[in-house]
């Protein structure tokens, strides 16, 4: 039984009652960026943040003073800070399975060991005795003092995992790749697609291959079955090439060269035939979305090397730190959770772009959007009850300036409000000149040109001033007042990166707790893979097929008229 407290509802509360009002007076008034910042010289410096080494300007947002005095009278209300104080010291937070909720264990320093005891286990010394081993094996990898079975050295990683165990390592790995040294590339195999793997597998040498397993649970449908192809591919090739014989211990020996796994269920690893040696683990209290800085990303500390993986680590903390030990009001991290609230729930925002300004960060919007739709997607609160308002946002986005030209126009002059976070950082890895002019500047120019359109717009005495024949006048109209988040940083580190995950995983945890519903379980999922085992007999087997709905049936005899 939980011993957390039931959730306070926050719609009950008076911050709710005075932000409702203090909307529709915003709104009656008009809201008016422009006007906001005309009356307030100081608006820019009031709304703008350093958390970490990340700027944040929230200039361009729609909140006010008063938004933001309000705003964190809500978090206060709904005791957003104890349930801060809560989850950093391992209380079970995640009700419905009982369970801490310890991430931020992750990135705690080794020198801490000993000052987190929880359910009797401490946890500082066991993630950094994994760790240890872990930079230990990469160290060896990349060094070439492990080998193949054929005495090779490893240049290629696989990585099979799905969900958690694969968006998080893809995206960093994707982030950072001006970072990865050693001459070892990572291709992550993740969907049960059979074409997946054939295309990742594709030109792979088995001979300079390794391949990490990664599965929280070890039990997961897709990540089994691909193991188990990989394996296949595996050793039929090392035997082809006659790099091992057919027999049980050069099998053996080949899995042992070849296969290392991650997970918590250390005893379904070595049933599948890895060495326990081979294996590292993490724990229960670090859900799969919240686990790249876990075990998980053994991948990226052979690609990057132990010191890059250390400064990544040191990236989650100093927001970690920022976000436990500032005050609510100049805290960027919940304001930021907290004004998601705003835009969801008195503005009626269904969606939240998220847009990098950096092309090394194509995963990321896919990235957050486990983090947050899996974590914030619940009808129910953490005591069972019926949430009491709208929850869970769509996260989505691409690239700039590729999104510019494709999805942008409804950001600018739909109908729906969209609050949309750009990302950008100053340096890049790659400078480079067309003629005079910086390419890196003519990018980062985009971003502030579609940061001030949205926020400013155009108006109709502007477009005619262009001599726009009147017809056409209204079509090209920008309202402005549409919100965005400004995220600048100095240069795509891996602290940096480090950052901007710990950042995320907040403002999540913040919207949570607003909403009071548990960010850590992921019941959803479940039904589908219920079904999906009772289904697929069906493909074959009449009496099975008879048990099914009317829809299902009809599709099924489709595929079954049409399979060759
Ligand atoms: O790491 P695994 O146990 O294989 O789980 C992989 C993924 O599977 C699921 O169904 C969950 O929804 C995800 O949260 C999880 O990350």
């Amino acid at each position: 039984m939980s011993t957390i407290p039931a959730p306070i509802d926050a719609t009950q509360t008076p911050a709710w009652k005075a932000l409702q009002e203090h909307h529709d007076r915003l709104v009656e008034e008009g809201i008016s960026l422009k006007g906001w910042f005309a009356a307030d010289p100081e608006r820019v410096e009031k709304l703008t943040f350093e958390a970490g080494d990340l700027h944040i300007d929230l200039s361009r947002d729609l909140i006010t003073d008063e938004t933001v005095r309000l705003l964190c009278d809500l978090g206060r209300a709904v005791g957003v800070e104890e349930r801060r104080d809560a989850m950093f010291s391992g209380a079970h937070i995640n009700t419905t399975e009982d369970r801490a909720v310890l991430h931020t264990a992750l990135r705690r320093p080794k020198e801490q060991a000993g000052t987190l005891i929880v359910d009797g286990q401490d946890v500082v010394a066991d993630v950094h005795e994994v760790l240890d081993r872990m930079y230990a094996f990469a160290d060896k990898v990349r060094s070439g003092a492990w080998r193949g079975v054929s005495g090779k050295k490893i240049e290629h990683v696989v990585s099979v995992g799905i969900g958690g165990s694969d968006l998080g390592p893809v995206m960093v790995y994707e982030a950072l790749k001006p970072y990865a040294d050693a001459g070892i590339d990572c291709r992550y195999i993740s969907n049960i697609d059979p074409n997946d793997a054939a295309e990742k597998l594709a030109g792979l040498d088995p001979e300079t291959t390794l391949v990490i397993i990664v599965s929280k649970t070890f039990t997961t449908l897709e990540t089994l079955t691909n193991a188990r192809e990989v394996r296949t591919w595996m050793l039929d090739a090392l035997e082809r090439a006659g790099a091992i014989d057919g027999s049980a211990e050069s099998r053996a020996e080949a899995i042992r060269k070849h296969f290392v796994a991650v997970s918590t269920a250390l005893d379904l690893v070595e049933e599948f035939g890895i060495d326990p040696e081979n294996a590292f683990g993490f724990w229960n209290w670090v859900g799969g979305r919240y686990s790249v800085d876990s075990a998980v990303g053994l991948s990226l500390i052979v690609a990057l090397g132990p010191e890059r993986f250390q400064e990544f680590l040191g990236g989650f903390r100093a927001i970690d730190e920022y976000f436990q030990k500032t005050p609510l009001e100049e805290n960027v991290v919940a304001l930021m959770g907290l004004m998601n609230v705003w835009y969801v729930n008195f503005f009626g925002a269904e969606s939240h772009a998220v847009l990098p300004y950096n092309q090394y960060l194509h995963r990321f919007p896919a990235y957050l959007q486990q983090l947050t739709m899996e974590s914030n997607g619940k009808g129910v609160r953490w005591d069972g009850t019926p949430v009491t308002s709208a929850t869970g946002e769509i996260f989505w986005g691409e690239p700039g300036t590729n999104g510019q030209h494709a999805f942008y126009q409804l950001i600018h002059q739909g109908t729906r409000m969209v609050p949309a976070d750009f990302i950008a950082f100053v340096n890049t890895p790659h400078p480079v000149r067309d003629g005079e002019q910086d390419v890196h500047e003519l990018f980062l120019g985009n971003f502030l040109a579609q940061t001030k359109a949205l926020a400013f717009g155009k108006t109709a005495d502007e477009v005619r001033a262009e001599g726009t024949p009147e017809e056409i006048v209204p079509a090209r109209v920008f309202t402005g007042n549409r919100p965005t988040t400004s995220i600048f940083g100095d240069t795509l580190t891996p602290f940096a990166l480090g950052e901007l995950i710990a950042l995320y995983e907040h403002i999540t945890f913040v919207q949570g707790t607003v909403w009071g519903i548990d960010s850590y379980d992921q019941w959803g999922v479940e039904l589908g893979k219920q079904l999906a085992k009772q289904i697929t007999p069906a493909f074959h087997d009449d009496a099975a097929l008879t048990e099914q709905d009317p829809a299902t049936q009809a599709l099924i005899r489709y595929y079954r008229a049409h399979r060759r």
